[in-house]
């Protein structure tokens, strides 16, 4: 079986690379040829750690190759994964613009039989909708299979999450279809869960969905731990131990960003609104959310006596270590308020960088934390890079002109911070 992936973003890529890794000939298809052209020297458009050498070692060895040639691409394939991006609508839904077209392209293009199979996520229902949109566009009728395959990598752990998956789920009525994945993922050893197409489809949604539950939950936790001055972390450590419970995704902080969460909970709220059925929790979970990274920032603006004229360092932009994705990143809503209320930002990030709006002009973009330290009259953490807990904070304690701390990952020791002169505040962690 010769696999196309369609789109050649986090997921299509990692997902080639899967394939060329267990031995299947892969081809990477994408509309954008600045990607495809990188892609084809072994060289990624994203950071991802681990992800290029692979990509460049089956690039090399020809079992990946990657092309913009669709037409050629979709007749020369058996199986054909849809990669591309299914990103939020102003309304909160997700947009099927890019798999309506994937879709209708390979009704034009296909000469025989085909298994489409959707890894992108997708709300409950759209696989009847591709096979719709396939067969209106097919000139003449060939047969067809549609499957649900959802992804539940982690940008910045995606070839670790991708090669050793903790369940496959396939969603699809035709046996032909289960029986080519199972042919497909045949190394792979984890559970399987062989379902219907819309069960498959929602429980992607429902475990992304879950995941910003337990982190909503622990920021509004934070900030009656704050008030009971009991330090979250340790309330998260006890809860954690508890199995049912488990200790992941109870870090409290300045709010989930990312490509996935935000939308993902969204697009399940409005297809619940569709059904007329109220899922009151997450609607919570968006409203918790929403205003998060503002409680860090009001304990600064407090503290300093306002911004406007005030040199702030902001520490992070990505929305978690790991990846230069700024997509939905705390970091983004805390320079905009700050220029907002005039303050002069100072930025440093490991690896990623601000959009090129005329907008963050204004920001200082520094090289190093050292750099953006400097004349600094309050530090706010964005992001957890293992880098800003290793920075010897006592000697940086003399670039600064206040030595004022707000730690919207609670990444630092509040004890050991205080001792060494900082007024250091977190969130809820700082007890
Ligand atoms: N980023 C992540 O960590 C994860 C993403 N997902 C889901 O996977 C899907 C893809 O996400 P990402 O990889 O982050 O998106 P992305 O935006 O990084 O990549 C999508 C790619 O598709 C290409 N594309 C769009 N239309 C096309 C077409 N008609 N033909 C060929 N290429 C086309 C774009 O040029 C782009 O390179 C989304 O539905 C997302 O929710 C699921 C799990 C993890
Ligand atoms: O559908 C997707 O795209 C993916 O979405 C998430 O992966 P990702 O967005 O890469 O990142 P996470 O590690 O889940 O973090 C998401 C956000 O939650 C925040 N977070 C995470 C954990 C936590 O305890 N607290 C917390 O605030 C992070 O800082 C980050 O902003 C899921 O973890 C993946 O399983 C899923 O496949």
């Amino acid at each position: 079986m010769k696999i196309l992936i369609i789109g050649t973003g986090y997921v299509g890529a990692t997902t080639a690379m899967v394939f060329a890794e267990i031995g299947w000939q892969v081809t990477g298809l994408d509309i954008d040829a600045g990607k495809i052209q990188r892609l084809r020297q072994g060289r990624l458009h994203f950071h991802e750690p681990g992800l290029e050498d692979m990509i460049a070692k089956h690039v090399k060895s020809s079992r990946l190759q990657f092309t913009t040639d669709k037409e050629t691409a979709i007749k020369e394939h058996d199986v054909i994964f849809l990669c591309v991006g299914t990103p939020s609508l102003p309304d909160g839904s997700a947009d099927l613009r890019y798999i309506g077209q994937a879709a209708k392209d390979i009704g034009r293009s296909m000469k025989g039989y085909k298994l489409i199979v959707t890894k992108s996520t997708v709300p409950v229902g759209t696989q009847e909708q591709i096979k719709k949109w396939i067969a209106a566009a097919q000139q003449e009728a060939i047969p067809f299979d549609v499957a649900s395959n959802p992804e539940f990598l982690r940008e910045g752990k995606a070839v670790e999450d991708a090669l050793r998956p903790d369940r496959i789920v396939i969603g699809t009525d035709s046996q032909r279809a289960t029986e080519q994945l199972q042919r497909l993922y045949s190394s792979f050893v984890c559970p399987w869960i062989i379902t219907k197409p819309r069960t498959a489809e929602l429980i992607k949604y429902a475990s992304n969905s879950f995941l910003a539950t337990k982190i909503s939950y622990m920021n509004e936790l934070a900030k009656l731990c704050d008030e009971l001055e009991v330090n979250v972390k340790e309330i998260a450590e006890g809860m954690g131990l508890d199995p049912r419970i488990g200790s992941s995704f109870l870090q409290a902080g300045l709010g989930y960003g990312g490509s996935c969460f935000p939308k993902d909970v969204s697009e399940l709220v409005m297809t619940s609104r569709k059904h007329h059925v109220n899922l009151r929790i997450l609607e919570g979970v968006i409203e918790v959310n929403r205003t998060q990274y503002t409680y860090l920032l009001d304990k600064a603006r407090l503290r300093l006596g306002g911004f406007a004229g005030k040199n702030i360092t902001v520490l992070g932009l990505a929305f978690k270590p790991d990846t230069d994705d700024i997509r939905e990143a705390p970091a983004i809503r805390i320079i905009d308020q700050l220029l907002l209320e005039q303050a002069n930002v100072q930025l440093f990030d490991p690896i990623a960088a601000l959009p090129g709006h005329a907008s963050y002009r204004a920001v200082k973009v520094c090289s190093s934390a050292e750099e953006a330290l400097r004349g600094s009259e309050a530090i706010i953490l964005c992001t957890e890079w293992p880098e800003f807990g290793q920075l010897d904070w006592k000697k940086a304690k003399r670039l600064l002109r206040q030595p004022n701390f707000f730690d919207g990952r609670n990444m630092l020791d509040a004890k050991r911070m205080r001792g060494i002169g900082y007024y250091y505040q977190g969130i809820g962690g700082d007890h």
